[in-house]
C-alpha cells in the first residue's frame, strides 16, 4: 500500500477508543495527529485531581467533568476539522451492542480492568471487529492484536489470580504489614461500613463460643443510647483488645510465633475525645471529610505513633457516622476515598503495633491497600504509539506484520520494546472456541443463586445471562422480562440445582448465553458431594479455560485489591528473590520513593491488571534473560527484529 493509500485508509477509518485515562489521552492525541478523522470515545469517569500528572489533556479546571467530553474538546482545539464523538458512559451499557460495534473498523482499548476488557473482547468477537488491547504497569506495558479466528482473543490466555492470603494469616497470625492492611480493608472496614449481608471472617478465629451474646454479629452495630465515642471505644477494644486476648488463649498458635499484645483504648487515649459540636470540621462534601485534616496531621508520609493512629481510627470512624451516614452499609474500600484510606491505615497500624510489625505511613499504606503501581506517563505514550501502529496495520490488512509488543524496563540490558508475532487462537478457549467447561458442584446443596453469582457473573463475566437446561430456561436477567417470569426466576434462585423445575444434576449440560455480549458457552455439570471449605470456599469447582493459576498450598484466602486485579503490591515488590533490580517511581514528582523491584517478580507478575497477559510476558522474559548484551554501551535498544529471540507462530 502506498503512503497515499495508507493515509486514505486512516482518513476513512471509523475508530472506537474505550478508556480516556492514562493510555487513552495519549492515544487520542496520537490518533488525531496521525490523521484519523472519525474517532468515538467511551469513558465512564470524571476527571480527578490525581489524573492530572499524566492525563495531559486535562487541567485543574476540568476536575469533575467527563473525561471523554473534555478529551474531545481539548483535541479539537488543535485538530478542529476531525470528528470526535464522546460517550460519558460505561462500555457495558446495552446501547453499545453488537450493531454499535459493527460500525467500527477497529476498536482500541485503553482500559484498566479485566471486567470491561472481557466485555469488549466478546463484543468485538461477536461483531467481528479487530481489537487492539493494551495495558501498562509502571515502566511495563504491552499491546496485543486480536482478530477473530486469526489471533488469540483477549481471553485465550488464563489471567492471574489476585494475590491472596490464607484466612488464618489475616485473622489470627499476621506477620507482614500487608496482612494488617488486608485485615483492615477486607474485614474491619467491610464489617463496619460495607454490606452487612456479605460473609465476613472478622471474628472467625476470635469469637468465643461461650460468650456469644457479647461477641456475636451485632457487636459491630452502634447500640441504642451509645454515643459515637462509646461506640468507637467499644469497637477498638473489641478488635484490638478482646479479640487478641481470645487469640492468645490458643497456646498452640503461639508456640513458634511472637505473642501479640492486646491494646485497649483507655491505655492509648484515656481522656475523652469527642470534639464539641464538630467545630473544627471543614465543609460537608465527601471529598473534604478527612480525619487527618481534622486532627491537624499534614504529611501523609509521616509514620504516626500508636496514639496518633488510634486518634485517626476514632476520628475517621466518627466522621463516617457524622458526615457519611447514608453511605454506611454500602461502602467498599476505594483507594481514592481519603477517609477510607485514613481509617484503613490507622486500623492496620494499630494491629501491626499489636503484632510487633513495623508501622507505615498513610502514603505507603494507601499504595499497599490500593495495589498501586505508580503510573509512568512515558510508558503510556509509548504504548499509545504502538496501538496506533497496529491499528494502521489492521486498516492496511497487513496481517503478516501484526505484532504484540512488550514494553520492558531492563536497564542493564538496554532493551525497551519486544515485538512478537501474535499467537493463534487457543482451541480450548471457552470464549472464542466452542469448548465446554465443567463444573463440579453439590447439586443438592448449591442453590441456583450461588451458581449465578459465583460462576456466571464472577467467573464468566456475564451481565445479562440466560441459563438454559436443555430447551428450558431456568434463569434470565433482562430489561424487558414479564413480571410472572421475573417471579419464577426469583423463586428458582432460592432452589437447589437438583430441585429446579428442570433439575440440574450430574450429566446436565447447561447453556449460558449473554444476549448483550452475544456470547454463549456450555457447562457440563458433575455432582460432587464434599468440598474443602478452606480451599474451595465457593463449594464449586469450575474447570476448563477460565482458571487462573492456583497456589495448591494456599488455604482459603483473602485478596488484596480488586477481584480482577493482581497488580504487585509494594510489599510484594520489596520481597523479591533475585535478579536485576528495577526502580519504581512514585505517583507524583514530589513523592519519589524509588522503590525497587526484582526482575524475577516483574516477569512473574508483569503487566497484570492493565494487560492481563502475564504468562506471555514471562514466556518472553525468559528469552530476554538469555540475551548477551554489551553492558558498557549505554544506548537503549529498540528492537524491531526479534525473530531469533521469539518463537514465531505464523498466522
Ligand atoms: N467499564 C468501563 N466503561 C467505560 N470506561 C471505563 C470502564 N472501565 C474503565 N474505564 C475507563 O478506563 C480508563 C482507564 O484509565 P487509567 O488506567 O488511567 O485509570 P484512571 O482511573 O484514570 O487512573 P487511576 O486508576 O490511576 O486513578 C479510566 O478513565 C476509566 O474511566
Ligand atoms: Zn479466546
Amino acid at each position: 500500500m502506498s503512503s497515499e493509500e495508507q493515509l486514505s485508509a486512516i482518513k476513512g477509518a471509523k475508530v472506537l477508543m474505550v478508556g480516556a485515562g492514562g493510555i487513552g489521552c495519549e492515544l487520542l492525541k496520537t490518533l488525531a495527529l496521525s490523521g484519523f478523522q472519525d474517532i468515538h470515545i467511551i469513558d465512564m469517569d470524571t476527571i480527578e485531581v490525581s489524573n492530572l500528572n499524566r492525563q495531559f489533556l486535562f487541567r485543574q479546571s476540568h476536575v469533575g467533568q467527563s473525561k471523554a467530553k473534555v478529551a474531545r474538546d481539548v483535541v479539537l482545539r488543535f485538530r478542529p476539522n476531525i470528528s470526535i464523538t464522546p460517550y460519558h458512559a460505561n462500555v457495558k451499557e446495552s446501547r453499545f451492542n453488537v450493531d454499535f460495534y459493527k460500525e467500527f473498523d477497529v476498536v482500541l482499548n485503553g482500559l484498566d480492568n479485566l471486567d470491561a476488557r472481557r466485555h469488549v473482547n466478546r463484543l468485538c468477537l461477536a461483531a467481528d471487529v479487530p481489537l487492539v488491547e493494551s495495558g501498562t504497569t509502571g515502566f511495563l506495558g504491552q499491546v496485543t492484536v486480536h482478530l477473530k479466528g486469526k489471533t488469540e482473543c483477549y481471553e485465550c490466555q488464563p489471567k492471574p489470580a489476585p494475590k491472596t492470603y490464607p484466612v488464618c494469616t489475616i485473622t489470627s497470625t499476621p506477620s507482614k504489614f500487608v496482612h494488617c492492611i488486608v485485615w483492615a480493608k477486607d474485614l474491619l472496614f467491610a464489617k463496619l461500613f460495607g454490606d452487612k449481608n456479605l460473609e465476613n471472617d472478622l471474628n472467625v478465629r476470635s469469637s468465643d463460643a461461650t460468650n456469644l451474646s457479647e461477641h456475636s454479629e451485632d457487636v459491630f452495630e452502634c447500640r441504642k443510647g451509645e454515643d459515637i465515642e462509646q461506640y468507637g471505644r467499644r469497637i477498638y477494644d473489641h478488635v484490638f483488645g478482646h479479640n487478641i486476648e481470645v487469640a492468645l488463649s490458643n497456646e498452640e498458635t503461639w508456640k513458634n510465633r511472637n505473642r501479640p499484645r492486646p491494646i485497649y483504648s483507655k491505655d492509648v487515649f484515656p481522656d475523652k475525645l469527642t470534639k464539641e459540636n464538630g467545630k473544627t470540621e471543614k465543609g460537608s462534601a465527601t471529598d473534604d471529610v478527612s480525619a487527618m485534616a481534622s486532627l491537624g496531621l499534614k504529611n501523609p508520609q509521616d509514620i504516626w505513633s500508636l496514639a496518633e493512629n488510634s486518634r485517626v481510627f476514632y476520628e475517621s470512624l466518627r466522621l463516617f457516622f457524622l458526615k457519611r451516614q447514608k453511605e454506611i452499609g454500602n461502602l467498599t474500600f476505594d483507594k481514592d476515598d481519603q477517609l477510607a484510606v485514613e481509617f484503613v491505615t490507622a486500623a492496620a497500624n494499630i494491629r501491626a503495633s499489636s503484632f510487633g510489625i513495623p508501622l507505615h505511613s498513610l502514603f505507603e499504606a494507601k499504595g499497599i491497600a490500593g495495589n498501586i503501581v505508580h503510573a509512568v506517563a512515558t510508558t503510556n505514550a509509548i504504548i499509545a504509539g504502538l496501538i496506533v501502529i497496529e491499528a494502521i496495520k489492521i486498516l492496511k490488512k497487513d496481517s503478516n506484520s501484526y505484532r504484540m509488543t512488550y514494553c520492558l524496563e531492563h536497564p542493564s540490558k538496554k532493551l525497551l520494546l519486544m515485538p512478537v508475532e501474535p499467537y493463534e487462537p487457543n482451541k480450548s478457549c471457552y470464549v472464542c472456541s466452542e469448548t465446554p467447561l465443567s463444573l463440579e458442584v453439590n447439586t443438592h446443596h448449591s442453590k441456583l443463586r450461588d451458581f449465578v453469582e459465583k460462576i456466571v457473573k464472577a467467573k464468566l463475566g456475564m451481565n445479562f445471562p440466560v441459563i438454559m437446561s436443555g430447551a428450558s430456561i431456568i434463569y434470565e436477567i433482562g430489561e424487558d422480562l414479564e413480571e410472572d417470569m421475573v417471579a419464577i426466576y426469583a423463586a428458582n434462585l432460592e432452589r437447589a440445582l437438583s430441585e429446579l423445575p428442570s433439575p440440574v444434576i450430574s450429566g446436565t449440560v447447561l447453556t449460558i448465553e449473554d444476549l448483550q455480549q452475544e456470547f454463549s458457552c456450555r457447562i457440563n455439570i458433575k455432582h460432587r458431594e464434599e468440598f474443602d471449605e478452606e480451599r474451595e470456599p465457593d463449594g464449586m469447582l469450575l474447570s476448563g479455560w477460565v482458571e487462573a493459576p492456583v497456589d495448591k498450598n494456599n488455604n482459603k484466602s483473602i485478596g488484596n485489591g480488586e477481584s480482577t486485579s493482581s497488580v504487585l503490591s509494594m510489599e510484594e515488590i520489596q520481597e523479591g528473590e533475585k535478579d536485576v533490580e528495577i526502580q519504581e517511581t512514585s505517583e507524583s514528582a514530589e513523592n519519589v520513593t524509588g522503590k525497587k523491584r526484582k526482575l524475577s517478580e516483574v516477569s512473574k507478575g508483569t503487566i497484570p491488571d492493565h494487560s492481563g497477559l502475564p504468562d506471555e510476558s514471562s514466556r518472553n522474559q525468559n528469552q530476554l534473560e538469555k540475551l548477551d548484551v554489551d553492558d558498557e554501551d549505554d544506548e537503549l535498544i529498540i528492537s524491531n527484529d526479534w525473530e531469533s529471540l521469539t518463537k514465531k507462530k505464523r498466522l
